[in-house]
């Protein structure tokens, strides 16, 4: 059975960003991944993690401006410096917070603009690897319909870009929710994929809630990642469908083991 962690940004939101880490650690998660910790102290972020025999396992990198629409600005034209910036901010804290990993946004494009778009974040994303060799970039596909004009929506189009950018330490995000979304076929998809997948999260699809219902049958994913030999975490990125605490009855019910 693969090892599961909490992903704060869907899971306890309801309170602050270190109480978030202890309800994770009292309900058993050992691993956390958080999206925007950055209003936190990453030395508190740490102790908290310590504290409740955690692992972070990532952040992601600042979207950018939300209010302006940003969602990522790796594949962005004319945001180079907001790029560089919002990387430097992030290593820096994974490296404080103890984080081994950092999830970077492509960004919104058009898509008459997706050509100029590619060049730019494969030169960013070269750019970033060489900034972290004690870190993995992970790289996420994000469905169309959550997401409308996210920059890659398909683990094809990151598998490019990775093998284009030929970095080792950059790896794909394997999102089971957007992947069943945009594409499909994940069993196949995750074999094939393994040796390039970073980290894997899930929730049901459509519905983004436990993984206890819907069209994915999550026993046949998990056997699946213990046989081909996938160590890494497995992140818990649902919207819980009333409290997070009151819904972790489907482990039990999966089999699972935190
Ligand atoms: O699937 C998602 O939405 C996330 O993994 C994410 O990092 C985007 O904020
Ligand atoms: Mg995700």
């Amino acid at each position: 059975m693969p090892k599961f962690s909490a992903n704060l940004g869907f899971l306890w939101r309801e309170l602050p960003l270190l109480d978030r880490i202890t309800a994770a650690g009292r309900a058993g998660f050992r691993a956390v991944e958080l999206h925007g910790p950055y209003d936190t102290d990453a030395a508190l972020v740490r102790a908290a993690c310590e504290a409740n025999a955690v692992t972070l396992v990532s952040i992601n990198a600042p979207h950018g401006d939300g209010a302006k629409g940003d969602f990522g600005l790796g594949a962005l034209q004319g945001r180079r410096d907001d790029f560089k910036a919002s990387i430097e901010q992030a290593l820096a804290y994974a490296r404080a917070a103890g984080a081994s990993a950092v999830h970077v946004l492509a960004g919104i494009v058009a898509e008459a603009e997706k050509p100029r778009a590619r060049e730019i974040f494969e030169d960013n994303l070269a750019w970033a690897a060489l900034q972290a060799p004690d870190l993995t970039l992970l790289l996420e596909p994000i469905n169309q319909r959550d997401a409308p004009g996210y920059f890659h929506s398909t683990t094809t189009e990151v598998v490019s870009l990775i093998g284009t950018v030929g970095a080792p330490n950059l790896r794909l995000l394997f999102d089971v929710y957007h992947a069943a979304i945009g594409e499909g076929d994940i069993l196949t998809r995750l074999e094939r994929l393994m040796p390039v997948i970073g980290h894997v999260q899930i929730a049901a699809v459509p519905s983004r809630a436990e993984p206890d219902e819907g069209e994915i049958a999550y026993p046949a994913i998990f056997d699946a990642l213990d046989r081909h030999g996938y160590a890494g975490w497995v992140g818990c990125e649902y919207r819980p469908r009333a409290g997070t605490d009151a819904g972790l009855g489907w482990v039990d019910r999966l089999g699972v083991r935190l």
